[in-house]
């Protein structure tokens, strides 16, 4: 495979695009890689896929380019305004350290008048309390433009478990892509066959998370939008990584990238496809580094529903532990926590293990983020209270959130109603099925059943809360 540079290179990860030629669609790309993960595909439990990806080790020909945490960090870096220069009355924000040597020509720089581009935007209007504020007038932009904007690079997300892309577009934004696995209506069962460990993402999932945590008032998850991508054009033929690039193959009429991750998901039988030469992703805002490395920090999540972890919480009440740590105390995060619940509940999603804070309200402690949504929404038919466990454990939730979840309720503006008409712009609408976004309405009901149990149980004034004192 050769490649011929047709664009001026103006910054070793960004800005630049490269044209490929020679992409042998009618053959396998260094198909040899594919037996080898099909056997740790075929795995049956993770100590069988672990063991197989050892066996596999030596012999898989991508290069493991893993290093993970100076990469990573030299990723964030990249989106730190690290200076400002004033041409003619204009405020240039300089984002990258190749365009402040490039200065006085600013032939490259990615700039921006008085409001900036929308995720800049987005980035100045996060907050101790939320993402995003309540009006975020930049936000019908800013899906548009994670919609539409030109991808300039493309490379593997390094980080979690599943197949993710690391885009960058063409007005210096950053955005974790999503692709799409499976159809809409495929129900997955959580059973012993199917646990929830291999569940894999569903690229409409983090967008319809998106939505619904809006409309539930807790703004705590990244701006995220549908897109149909060219993968041979505007993924491929962006990239340079070998992680995504040699495990390419063509099937039938569609072409199928594998990538580099966890061998139970990153192997032959689960390749993210095309549909003739599109694919369906999830463009998903970027979150702005902070000091230059990673802006979240994560913790252990009490109620984690993995299976040692929830053998604790399903056996005894343990909020009353939660609220006697001080740390936890001292802010608002147990009330976060509840209200992850509930929120956790809708998606019935089990992969929230750990919660996540942006490290930059650390001292004061900022808003618990719900990020990664992926394995949310793939099962429509069957509830889960146990997700609830928060609620009916502490018997607390903040006002504010009550009276939203209240309002949600009644038919005027039903719930199912609202999440369909806030996800009808998006360009892969209908986002969800039908049958989900009648689970939304069912699942309310639930959680205002839940909570007015507990008022009836120790009065509204115990319950309801703003802070916990
Ligand atoms: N919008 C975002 N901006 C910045 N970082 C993010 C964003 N979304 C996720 N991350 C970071 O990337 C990591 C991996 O993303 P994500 O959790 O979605 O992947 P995953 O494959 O589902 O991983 P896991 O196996 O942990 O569930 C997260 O732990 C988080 O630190
Ligand atoms: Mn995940």
């Amino acid at each position: 495979m050769t490649k011929k540079s047709s664009g001026q290179l103006t910054d070793d990860s960004c800005s630049y695009s490269v044209e490929l030629n020679g992409w042998g669609l009618g053959t396998d790309i260094r198909r040899g890689v594919l037996p080898e993960i099909n056997q740790i595909g075929r795995a049956r439990n993770i100590e069988e896929a672990k063991r197989a990806s050892n066996d596999t080790k030596n012999t898989r020909p991508t290069k493991k380019a893993e290093k993970p945490r100076s990469e990573l960090k030299r990723g964030w870096d990249d989106q730190d305004v690290i200076g400002i220069a004033i041409k003619t009355g204009v405020i240039l924000q300089i984002y990258h350290k190749q365009e402040l040597r490039n200065s006085p020509t600013y032939s490259s720089i990615i700039y921006t008048q008085r409001k900036g581009h929308p995720w800049q935007q987005f980035h100045r209007d996060i907050s101790q309390d939320a993402l995003y504020s309540e009006d975020a007038p930049y936000m019908d932009d800013l899906l548009r433009d994670l919609a539409t904007v030109e991808i300039v690079n493309a490379s593997q997300f390094r980080g979690g478990t599943q197949l993710k892309l690391d885009l960058r577009l063409a007005d210096g934004n950053r955005v974790i892509a999503k692709p799409m696995r499976l159809s809409r209506d495929h129900v997955y069962k959580y059973t012993r066959e199917e646990p929830f460990w291999l569940d894999p993402e569903r690229h409409n999932a983090e967008i319809a998370s998106f939505h619904l945590d809006r409309l539930l008032g807790f703004r705590r998850v990244p701006p995220c939008s549908g897109r149909r991508v060219n993968l041979k054009k505007e993924i491929l033929g962006k990239s340079e990584d070998t992680n995504l690039l040699s495990t390419v193959f063509k099937s039938g009429a569609n072409l199928c990238v594998i990538g580099n991750c966890k061998p139970w998901f990153c192997n032959q039988d689960h390749p993210s496809c095309t549909k003739g030469d599109l694919m369906e992703v999830a463009m998903c805002q970027f979150l702005p580094a902070y000091q230059g490395g990673i802006p979240v920090r994560d913790a252990a999540y009490p109620w984690s529903q993995g299976r040692k972890e929830s053998k604790v919480w399903k056996g005894k009440n343990i909020c009353l532990d939660i609220l006697k740590d001080s740390i936890r105390l001292g802010g608002r995060v147990l009330l976060d926590l509840i209200e992850q619940g509930i929120f956790d509940f809708f998606l019935r999603n089990y992969d929230r293990h750990h919660y996540s804070q942006l490290r930059k309200y650390q001292r004061k402690v900022g808003c618990v983020l719900h990020l990664d949504n992926g394995k949310g929404f793939g099962n429509p038919l069957v509830d889960d209270d146990t997700f609830l466990a928060p609620v009916y454990q502490c018997c607390k939730l903040r006002r504010s959130t009550y009276f939203r979840l209240k309002e949600l309720a009644r038919p005027q503006s039903r719930l199912s109603n609202r999440l369909n008409a806030s996800m009808s712009h998006d360009p892969i609408a209908p986002v969800i099925t039908e049958v989900h976004l009648q689970a939304m309405d069912r699942r309310l009901e639930t959680v205002l059943r839940t909570i007015d149990k507990c008022i009836r149980n120790h009065g509204e004034s115990n319950v309801l809360v703003e802070r916990l004192e």
